[in-house]
């Protein structure tokens, strides 16, 4: 979305605050899903060039489903901007990935992303309408509102995350999302911004860098459900390893990145929490950026 697009969909908010509406936010989240997508390389993940480490989805099927969930960020918004608490959220959120499994014949291309990206739309909307107290980032928003529910919350019994949960102790998307999202604050945002310095004409390098000090420091049940703890180790070190020879800021930096991207395809793993997390990281960035 344009500059010039946003801004025809601003309005005051009785307390002074600039505010999107809900379809605007909406549409800000599912281009940042696009955005994810367009990025490549990206060790292990689904993108417009290949279909990484999955047999069962490739970027069509991930358009299809960004399109379906789009209309449930807007309703995230609304639900927060009406002060509803977790359990409504929670309601609209189930909605959205029933949305998605229908449409993907099954498969979850989104089920991280409805969730973190959902919070984040619901912030956005508490945090307009004052119901935030100072003005504070969304990630914060999320912690201090509903972070409690988040954890106490009914859990998915048999999901990957549950089973990463019980075998290895980690905390994986609710943790995360239940403090605020650090991950997205302390290295996304900055990863988005230090790249920005480095490759200032190529946005798609500087979500590269991105990607890979996410996967390089989030403790990713996607990982762990299919690689086990040697498997994290393995995709972490990887991504430190290119962040620390220079990431995007050297000239053979799309061959190394190339060359983990396909390490990882060779051990079938695939850091889907560290892509929600990129998408949230450009989300939360888009939002800030229209707000100036
Ligand atoms: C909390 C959710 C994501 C379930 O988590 P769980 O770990 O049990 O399930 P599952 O393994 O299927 O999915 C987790 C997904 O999160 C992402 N992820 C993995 N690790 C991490 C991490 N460390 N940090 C962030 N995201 C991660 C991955 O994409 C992964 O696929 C969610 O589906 C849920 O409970 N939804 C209920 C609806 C709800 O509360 N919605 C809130 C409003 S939108
Ligand atoms: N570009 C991407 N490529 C792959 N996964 C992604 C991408 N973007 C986000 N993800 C996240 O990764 C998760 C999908 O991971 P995974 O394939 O492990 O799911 P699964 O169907 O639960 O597991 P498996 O395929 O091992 O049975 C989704 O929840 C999604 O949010």
């Amino acid at each position: 979305m344009t500059a010039a697009a946003l801004s025809q969909s601003v309005s005051a908010r009785p307390h002074g605050e600039t505010w999107f509406d809900g379809g605007t936010i909406a549409a800000l989240a599912m281009r940042s899903l696009e955005l994810e997508l367009e990025t490549w390389p990206k060790p292990g993940l689904v993108s417009h060039i290949d279909n990484g480490s999955h047999d069962d989805m490739d970027a069509a099927l991930f358009r299809t489903s960004a399109r379906t969930i789009a209309p449930y960020f807007a309703a995230l918004v609304d639900s927060g901007a009406a002060g509803q608490g977790m359990g409504r959220l929670r309601v609209i959120g189930l909605e959205a990935e029933a949305a998605m499994m229908n449409a993907t014949a099954g498969i979850n291309t989104h089920r991280g992303a409805v969730f973190g990206l959902g919070l984040l739309c619901a912030a956005y909307g508490a945090r307009a309408a004052g119901l935030a107290g100072p003005v504070t980032s969304l990630g914060t928003v999320v912690a201090s509102l509903w972070g409690r529910s988040i954890l106490d919350g009914p859990i998915l019994l048999h999901s990957h995350g549950a089973r990463a949960r019980r075998r290895y102790g980690s905390g994986g998307a609710r943790m995360e999302a239940a403090q605020g999202f650090p991950n997205l604050y302390q290295i996304g945002l900055p990863a988005l911004r230090r790249a920005a310095l480095a490759a200032p004409n190529d946005e798609e390098a500087q979500r590269v860098e991105a990607c890979f000090a996410l996967i390089a420091s989030v403790e990713d049940t996607n990982l762990l459900h299919r690689g086990g703890s040697g498997g994290l180790r393995f995709a972490q070190h990887a991504a430190r390893q290119f962040i620390l020879s220079g990431g995007v800021g050297t000239s053979d930096w799309r061959q190394r990145a190339r060359a983990v991207h396909d390490s990882f395809v060779a051990r079938r793993l695939s850091p889907g929490g560290s892509a929600d997390l990129l998408a949230m990281s450009l989300f939360v960035k888009a939002c800030e950026d229209g707000a100036r």
